[in-house]
Parts: structure tokens; C-alpha cells; sequence
């Protein structure tokens, strides 16, 4: 019977892709809200102030907000994104060229820099020349219109509109890079996760358990706490794939990593080491203390049904345990813990030698 792993991945429907679409789509959703929302209030405030032209512009600005919606609705994100860019760049263009400078609408070609230059779809020329040319634009328009001023009865309001201009220019300049930072984050959490743990059984790898526990190791020393490492293995898994198939072995180890994980405290680290083989770190804990809790462990294992479609198939594993002493390196307690996970096969298999 095919599993879903069999498979090849659907890439464009993965929920991966999804998730990146919804949020695309909320961003935009959003900055389109708040362009629609200004605007209309805008062509009131223009349309009171008798300001004929710049009204006229509200209206068109307006519908190119009501063009972006809707090209995100219909999940054409990029047409969306490109539509606001000309809209807020016309704006602010025509604001200035029409109010002057000192109306602070130059000031949202900062925030499109940004996005521009952020933008996944863009390759770094085009992302850097795209970026670039909204702060030329700002320069432009600050020198070419610096003497513009539009005479009008409530210009004593100036200063108010630059100042609001530049603190609702400066909110998503502000937000963007905060979501770049946020997607940044998740991302490196990820690739962490995918680096310390592995695949089939979740627990952590070796490379985590060489790279952190081998610092930690002295640490513990240090503090004088004692603590038992734990080399386990499973007795004759071979045959388990010989007779019943890789698929059922793989979740043999699926059920076993749980299984030693639900029995253990949350202090404790359980790594799969290779294979079949997993490496148990047991902390705060005396060797007598560690072999009663294993041989337990070992005890419920053998009776344990861990394979779905064969309830009836029993799985055994060998142990060997050994305790951290002053001094005793990292390496040396693994090898330590080797041998005795060999005695306890060569002893017979389903048995703790500590
Ligand atoms: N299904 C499955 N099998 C694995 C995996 N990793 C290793 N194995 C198998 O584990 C088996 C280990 O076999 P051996 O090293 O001979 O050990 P054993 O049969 O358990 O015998 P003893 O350890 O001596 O008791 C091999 O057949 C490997 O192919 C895995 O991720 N999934």
C-alpha cells in the first residue's frame, strides 16, 4: 500500500505555499484597506478645502485602490503590488508638484523603496535599481518643486499634514522590517530544527547531541550533578525488516522514540544516535537509580505491541548505561557506554548492563 511519503511532493498545493499566499494576501489586503480608507478621506478634505484638482486625483486614486483589491482577490499579488506602487508614486508627485514639499507627501516613496527592494520576485539588480529609483524620484521632486506653495485658508494646517505624512510614511517602513525580521526568525527556527532533529523519529540527531552535550557534559561536571548516559539498541532489527518490510521497521523506531520519550522527564535528552540505536542522557540521577528506570523501560518494551498490523510481534532492546565521573570527556563516556551495550548483546540482548 502506497503511504503518502511515497509520492512526489505537490509543490504548488503544499501547505507551505499556501500559508505564503494567505499572508501575501492579508499584507496587501491590508495596505489596500488603508489606501482606499486615506484616500476617501482625502477627497473630503481636498474637496472641502476647494482644491479641484487634487479631488480629481482622489478619484482616480480611489479606483486604482479598488484595482488593487481586487487584483489581490483574484490572487494576483504581483499586479496588485505593482498597481499600489503607481499609485502611491503618481500621488506623491502630484501632491507635491500641487501642495509643495512642505505638504510631507514625498515622504511615502521612502516606504516604497523598501518594499521594492524587498520584494522575493525581483532579482538583486532589479530589486536595487527598482529601490533606488523611488529615492531618485524623492530627490526630484524635494528640489524640482522646493518653491511650489499652494496658497490656500488652511494653510496654517501645513505643518500638521507633513507631520502626519511622515509618521504614516514611517509606519511601514517600521512594519516591513519587522515582518522581514519575523520571516527571518521563523525561517532560521526552521532550518534549526531541520539540522538538530531527525526525520522519521523527531527526536534530536547525533550532530546535536555531539555539538551541545559535549559542552554541557562539563558543565554538569562542574556542578558535581551526577548524570547517566544511555547507549540502547535494538535487538535483532534486521529481522524485523527482513520479515516485515522496511516500512514496518521505520515504524517500529516511530513508535519506540516515543514511547522512550513519554517515559523520560522532559530534563532528559533522547537522541537517535544511528539506526537502530538511540543515546539517552539521563540527568540529576544515580547509575542505581538510571538501571531500575531502564530495566523498566526494557521490561515494558518487550511487552509492548509497537507495530499496528502485527499486534501480536514483539521487539526487545539491549542497554548500557554508564555514569558521568569528574574529569571523564564526553568521548570516553560514549565508548564506556559502547561497552556495555556490547555485553548486554553478547549477554543474550533484552538486558542493562551498567
Ligand atoms: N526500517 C529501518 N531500518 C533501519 C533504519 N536504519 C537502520 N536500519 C536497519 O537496521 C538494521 C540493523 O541491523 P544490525 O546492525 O545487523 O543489527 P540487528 O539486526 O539489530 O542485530 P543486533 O543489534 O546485533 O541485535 C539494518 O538492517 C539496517 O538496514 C531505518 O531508519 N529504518
Amino acid at each position: 500500500m502506497l503511504k503518502n511519503k511515497d509520492y512526489l511532493p505537490d509543490l504548488v498545493s503544499s501547505s507551505h505555499v499556501q500559508y505564503d499566499d494567505y499572508r501575501k494576501y492579508s499584507v496587501i489586503l491590508a495596505v489596500g484597506l488603508i489606501g482606499l480608507v486615506i484616500h476617501i478621506v482625502f477627497l473630503f478634505l481636498f474637496y472641502y478645502l476647494n482644491i479641484p484638482s487634487l479631488s480629481l486625483f482622489n478619484i482616480a486614486s480611489i479606483m486604482l485602490w479598488i484595482a488593487v483589491l481586487h487584483e489581490n482577490f483574484k490572487g494576483r499579488h504581483s499586479n496588485a503590488i505593482m498597481l499600489a506602487c503607481v499609485e502611491i508614486t503618481a500621488h506623491s508627485l502630484f501632491a507635491v508638484s500641487q501642495l509643495g514639499p512642505v505638504s510631507g507627501f514625498q515622504f511615502y516613496l521612502w516606504p516604497m523603496s523598501l518594499f521594492a527592494t524587498v520584494n522575493p520576485k525581483l532579482n538583486k539588480f532589479e530589486a536595487t535599481a527598482f529601490g533606488f529609483s523611488f529615492i531618485l524620484i524623492f530627490g526630484l521632486i524635494e528640489t524640482y518643486f522646493r518653491d511650489v506653495h499652494y496658497v490656500h485658508h488652511l494653510e496654517e494646517y501645513m505643518p500638521w499634514l507633513y507631520f502626519s505624512n511622515a509618521i504614516f510614511a514611517g509606519i511601514p517602513m517600521v512594519a516591513c522590517i519587522i515582518v522581514v525580521r519575523f520571516v527571518n526568525e521563523q525561517q532560521q527556527d526552521e532550518l534549526r530544527e531541520i539540522a538538530i532533529k531527525d526525520e522519521l523519529t523527531g527526536l534530536y540527531n547525533r550532530r546535536y547531541v555531539n555539538d551541545t552535550l559535549k559542552n554541557n557534559s562539563l558543565k554538569l561536571n562542574h556542578k558535581r550533578q551526577p548524570y547517566c548516559m544511555v547507549l540502547a539498541d535494538v535487538d535483532y532489527f534486521k529481522k524485523v525488516n527482513d520479515t516485515l518490510g522496511h516500512d514496518i521497521g521505520d515504524e517500529v523506531l516511530v513508535n519506540l522514540s516515543a514511547f522512550l520519550q513519554s517515559r523520560l522527564r522532559k530534563s532528559d535528552i533522547v537522541s537517535r544516535w544511528g539506526g537502530e540505536e538511540f543515546l539517552i542522557l539521563l540527568t540529576d540521577i544515580s547509575k542505581h537509580d538510571a538501571f531500575v528506570l531502564i530495566d523498566k523501560i526494557r521490561q515494558d518494551i518487550s511487552e509492548k505491541a509497537l507495530i499496528s498490523s502485527h499486534p501480536d510481534y514483539r521487539v526487545t532492546m539491549s542497554f548500557g548505561i554508564v555514569e558521568s565521573q569528574d574529569q571523564v570527556l564526553y568521548g570516553e563516556l560514549i565508548k564506556a557506554a559502547d561497552k556495555r551495550l556490547y555485553e548486554a548483546k553478547a549477554g543474550g540482548r533484552n538486558r542493562v548492563v551498567a
